[in-house]
């Protein structure tokens, strides 16, 4: 078997994705965005979330499974961070490059970063796999920390039953998130909700709270600490600070901890060439 250090440094190449406004659209309806949302969901308003590139980029992670790296019906999404270069056009291309920049060892687990590059952003998946570790790597970071004082903010983060089912069509595929064997042989009772979706819906409120346009998401990062099923509402904790966007932490309602570690930064992006006046 190949041990799971060779994948550290590994180049998984270059893609270049595409998208259209109705793409983007369904992304914002797919992740929780009200019909009332004109500035997601309508042409003549829109503004694409940043977080739609991570659905693009999808194919990073999911071709070192391919590869062979990990156990694809096992493995889970662990953490994501995202740092925001540019807006989204409501329509185009992107050239996207990807490599794997660290293969902790957690013991019984292994956890792969895979980067991907682009001119609009960069972003680092954590694949957590079970079964991959002990190769005698490093363990690398451990849990988050969280604040120590009250939430500054405290929110409701509604789920769909069918959220699952509509998220998986912008782009991750795994079986996990809608089918029932699938998700049994991952060791769950019933299909979980995709890592992203949950971000994705938990930063619309996020932002309407701090008085910031989701559109205007500068940086993110979170770990997914426990599945999220479909349908079940999260109760979200906020921290504000120094900067212009919050700490945040989400449960479930049974009180499990789904997500950790959360940092969220809202800035309004710099005009592209063709927004600016007089360019
Ligand atoms: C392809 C799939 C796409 C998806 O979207 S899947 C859906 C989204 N993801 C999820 O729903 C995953 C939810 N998270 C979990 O269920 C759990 O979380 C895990 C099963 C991933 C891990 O839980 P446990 O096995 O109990 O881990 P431990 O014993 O608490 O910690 C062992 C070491 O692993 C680190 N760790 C724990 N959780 C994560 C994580 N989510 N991402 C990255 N690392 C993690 C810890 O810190 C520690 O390491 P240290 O001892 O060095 O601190």
């Amino acid at each position: 078997m190949t041990s799971t250090r060779v994948w550290q440094g590994h180049d998984l190449g270059t893609r270049t994705v595409s998208y259209t406004e109705r793409d983007a659209i369904l992304y914002a309806l797919a992740v929780g965005a009200g019909a009332d949302r004109l500035d997601l969901v309508y042409e003549r308003d829109l503004r694409v979330l940043p977080t739609f590139a991570l659905t693009l980029a999808q194919w990073a992670p999911d071709a070192l499974g391919t590869l062979g790296a990990f156990d694809v019906t096992t493995a889970v999404h662990g953490q994501q961070r995202l740092t925001v270069k540019g807006p989204l056009e409501r329509a185009g291309e992107l050239v996207t490059s990807a490599r794997v920049t660290d293969v902790w060892d957690k013991g019984s687990a292994a956890v792969f970063d895979v980067r991907v590059d682009c001119d609009r952003f960069t972003a680092t998946w954590s694949i957590f796999a079970p079964g991959a570790g002990g190769f005698g790597g490093a363990r690398g970071p451990s849990a988050p920390s969280r604040p120590d004082r009250p939430a500054d903010h405290r929110l409701t983060v509604p789920t769909h039953s069918r959220q699952a089912a509509l998220y998986r069509l912008l782009g991750d595929r795994h079986a996990m998130h809608i089918d029932p064997e699938a998700a049994k042989a991952a060791g769950l009772p019933r299909p979980f909700l995709h890592g992203l979706c949950t971000l994705a819906a938990a930063l619309l409120p996020l932002a309407d709270t701090l008085g910031a346009h989701p559109a205007d998401l500068a940086e993110l990062e979170a770990r997914f600490a426990a599945p999220v099923f479909p349908g079940d509402p999260l109760a979200l904790h906020g921290w504000t600070g120094d900067d212009t966007g919050a700490r945040f932490e989400a449960s479930a309602g049974d009180g499990r901890s789904v997500l950790t570690g959360g940092h969220a930064r809202f800035a309004p992006a710099a005009p592209t060439r063709e927004e600016t006046p007089d360019a």
